[in-house]
């Protein structure tokens, strides 16, 4: 008889499980790529300046290199005229000058300029390193690379960086309701692919998405097996809990071995890990937000630890704005939108429901309810993830 029971593991012993898996068998490879192409790819050793940047003194506008102490006292009714100066344009050597006058601010007369007021030592100066200095550290080993890592890479006198070559991840929907275009009744379109495929090309993964599978568990083997000659890791969306229907855990089981159905996590509880051929096979929910949730808090944190990448999660704190209670045993993401209330952030919470597109689209982020916790109290402040 089908087995319709639930359990579920910890969701520390599911990532554990995934890293092991990934571990034994996917070593991530090297490629060096120009710095325009590298935004959403994680460097692959540390990166030191070879430049200075700015590589001298140089002139923040344009203007009249003097020094400071020669222009001290003046004022609109005294002002003072200075011979000692230089012509300087925005980016050029100060020399042995310490200040610049904008040109909008003196008189040129008599070969001298005539000031009006005193600057101070290295007013209207960039200094020589302010930015970058030759030797320092511009790009940590594992670090996820933004336009803003692009930019100081470049500055540092890099055109080219060595990046990790991200795993050919595979996505295949099943269930034979989807559809791209609606035709019939009974009939859904298929769209967690583009969730899928659009969260974790933010980390530069290789990413391919197929043709939903029928709900045949000869055609679902079939296909997974030839998938999995070609990609790395595959991903099986829907048919994942316990459903007549759901075939994901009973394909996986045939070819190889399910080693976790089941995480305490919610939304994304009936999350299958699995291996076979030694690659990582996970059944992610049918429901898009459940299969957020598994993706971005079990198998991304997974991935990132296996191989020592480090992407920032932005957070922000702000108030609860209700009491909330919460299923002891599992680890809960509540989705939440975050307003101004008299200057303090207040996180209001949205629909639960993890069928809900909409939610995820009026979400700031999410706040993390731990394993143990079952409430928490208006008012209490919160960490929340930004999406
Ligand atoms: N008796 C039980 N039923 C369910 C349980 C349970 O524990 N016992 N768990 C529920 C939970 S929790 C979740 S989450 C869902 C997800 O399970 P499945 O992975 O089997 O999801 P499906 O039934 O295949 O699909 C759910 C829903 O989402 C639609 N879907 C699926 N794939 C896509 C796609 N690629 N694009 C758009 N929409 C998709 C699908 O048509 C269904 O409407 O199970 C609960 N049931
Ligand atoms: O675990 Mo399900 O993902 O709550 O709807």
């Amino acid at each position: 008889m089908k087995d319709y029971h639930f359990t579920a593991v910890l969701p520390d012993v599911a990532r554990d499980s995934i890293e092991k898996i990934l571990k034994e068998y996917l070593v991530l490879g090297k490629e060096t790529i120009s710095i325009y192409e590298a935004g959403n790819r994680f460097a692959s050793q540390d990166y030191f300046s070879v430049n200075t940047c700015p590589p001298v003194d140089v002139a923040a506008m344009d203007g009249y290199a003097v020094n400071a102490q020669e222009t001290y006292d003046a004022t609109d009714a005294q002002p003072k005229m200075i011979q000692n100066f230089e012509v300087v344009q925005t980016g050029h050597s100060i020399k042995s000058f310490d200040a610049v006058v904008p040109f909008e601010e003196a008189q040129k007369e008599d070969g001298g300029i005539k000031i009006f007021k005193s600057y101070y030592p290295r007013q209207n100066v960039r200094l020589k390193g302010e930015d970058v200095q030759r030797g320092q550290v511009i790009v940590k080993k594992g670090e996820l690379l933004t336009e803003f890592e692009q930019v100081y890479l470049k500055a540092g006198g890099y055109r080219e960086v060595e990046v990790f070559k991200m795993p050919r991840l595979v996505f295949l929907p099943t269930g034979d309701e989807l559809v791209d275009v609606i035709e019939r009744e009974n009939q859904l379109v298929e769209f967690n692919s583009v969730l899928f495929s659009s969260l974790l090309k933010k980390y530069g993964f290789d990413i391919s998405i197929f043709e939903p599978a029928p709900n045949d568990i000869a055609e679902l083997t079939g296909r997974i097996e030839t998938l999995l000659e070609k990609y790395d890791i595959l991903f099986i969306n829907g048919g994942s809990s316990k459903g007549d229907m759901d075939l994901t855990a009973e394909a996986v089981s045939r070819l190889g071995e399910v080693i976790v159905h089941g995480v305490a996590i919610k939304p994304g509880k009936p999350t299958i890990i699995g291996r076979v051929n030694k690659k990582l096979v996970m059944g992610l929910p049918g429901y898009p937000v459940s299969m957020f949730f598994a993706v971005k808090e079990l198998f991304l944190k997974a991935f990132f630890n296996a191989y020592n990448l480090n992407p920032k999660q932005k957070t922000i704190w702000a108030l609860l704005e209700r009491r909330l209670f919460s299923d002891i045993g599992a680890e809960e993401y509540i989705r939440v939108s975050i307003e101004n209330d008299q200057g303090r952030n207040l996180a209001r919470v949205l629909k639960r429901g993890a069928s809900v597109i909409s939610s995820l689209k009026r979400a700031d982020g999410y706040i993390v309810i731990p394993v143990n916790a079952d409430l928490l109290e208006e008012g209490s402040l919160v960490e929340v993830k930004l999406i």
